[in-house]
């Protein structure tokens, strides 16, 4: 799973990153810091893991990870290929969603590329680049799909009517996330509007604050998105001290959970994801993303495609289950260990082994 961080220059969207990482991308105080788009591979802890691998005795833990891409600062114009603008569309074109950090907070120590700090302005700014460069896609694409919608195409005729009302939102404005694509048309063959991805606005507060400002709210509610609050730079710094250091700092500060706990579950709410786990004794304690109402052969495919190929059933248990009977031999004498089909539809928290003729 790929996350862009995108946002305007300086807004704090390296000291995320480096947050997020400790990877020790350049932060500092001059736009454009960031050129090349750097990515981190961050592991998703989860206390569950941890216990069933304790549980069942398990010779490793090896965590779910997301990809996060620290992507240059986007400026008015990046459509037009301003600034580094081409550039940074085609990096955020790859990402399964986006975490859009705002400049809240008022540290007249930090240049804002327009001398004032005005969130909603900058948040527009972002918008009306991803709008324009989607605008322009979707007229290209409605020209081809007049022509074909005359002949009477089904999916053409419904990707024309989609086509349409994306332009008309576009002009107010409005990102295609607030114009899902019926499932009539045809989506392998039609656009990917940029602003069709899930967002996740991360508002960066002053220090010590951990509310999303009332008008950042009511701006990702709006545009069905959700946010989040907190200070880049002191998560930045967190990052850097060890866990009980931080712990005491956090503390001090008055910022009970770590900020980038929330980004991970505000992605897995974004992406609309669930959590399963595989764990055998003497052998890795894993855990794995998937979209909810998947399937368990979908989940299998997750694992390995071989294992995919070859599903023949599966066995599920439930997470605290699992831990509750003390092993799967025990939770099977109970019964809440099944067997399930290929159909069976996972639940956060499943546990699964697969049983595949590969
Ligand atoms: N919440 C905050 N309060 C005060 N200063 C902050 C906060 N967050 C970040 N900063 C400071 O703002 C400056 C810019 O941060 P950063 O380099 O992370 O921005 P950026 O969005 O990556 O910029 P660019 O677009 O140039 O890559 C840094 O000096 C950083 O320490
Ligand atoms: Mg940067």
């Amino acid at each position: 799973m790929k996350i862009g961080i995108v946002g305007m220059p300086n807004a704090g969207k390296s000291s995320l990153f480096n947050a997020l990482t400790k990877a020790g991308a350049e932060a500092a105080n001059y736009p454009f810091t960031t050129i090349e788009p750097n990515v981190a591979v961050v592991p998703v802890h989860d206390e569950r893991l941890d216990q069933l691998a304790e549980v069942i005795g398990a010779s490793e833990i090896v965590a779910d990870t997301i990809d996060f891409h620290d992507i240059a600062g986007l400026v008015a114009g990046a459509h037009k290929g301003e600034g580094l603008g081409n550039q940074f569309l085609s990096n955020i074109r790859e990402t399964d969603a986006i975490v859009h950090v705002v400049r809240c907070h008022g540290d007249d120590n930090v240049i804002h590329p327009e001398g004032r700090v005005d969130p909603i302005a900058d948040i527009e700014t972002i918008e009306t680049e991803l709008i324009y460069a989607d605008l322009e896609q979707a007229e290209k694409r409605l020209e081809r799909v007049v022509r074909t919608a005359r002949g009477g195409d089904k999916a053409a005729i419904a990707e024309r009517a989609w086509l349409e009302q994306l332009i008309a939102g576009y002009h107010e404005g409005k990102p295609a996330r607030t114009s899902p694509m019926p499932d009539d048309v045809d989506r392998g063959q039609t656009v990917q509007p940029l602003t069709a991805k899930p967002v996740l606005f991360v508002a960066n507060v002053d220090e010590g604050d951990s509310v999303v400002p009332a008008a950042v709210a009511q701006h990702a509610e709006a545009n069905a998105a959700k946010a989040v609050a907190i200070s880049s730079r002191i998560e930045a710094e967190l990052s850097e001290l060890d866990d009980d250091e931080a712990a005491i700092m956090r503390e001090e500060l008055g910022v009970e959970e770590s900020g980038l706990v929330r980004i991970v579950r505000g992605a897995f709410d974004l992406l609309e994801l669930n959590t399963f786990f595989t764990v055998g004794s003497g052998v890795r304690a894993q855990s794995w993303h998937l979209k909810r109402g998947l399937t368990v052969w979908h989940a299998a495919g997750e694992i390995h495609t071989d294992i995919q190929q070859g599903f023949v059933r599966a066995e599920v248990v439930n997470w605290a289950e699992l831990i509750d009977a003390g092993g799967y031999s025990q939770a099977r004498d109970r019964g809440t260990l099944r067997i399930e089909g290929r159909d069976y539809v996972m639940q956060d928290g499943d546990v699964i082994t697969v049983k595949h003729t590969n």
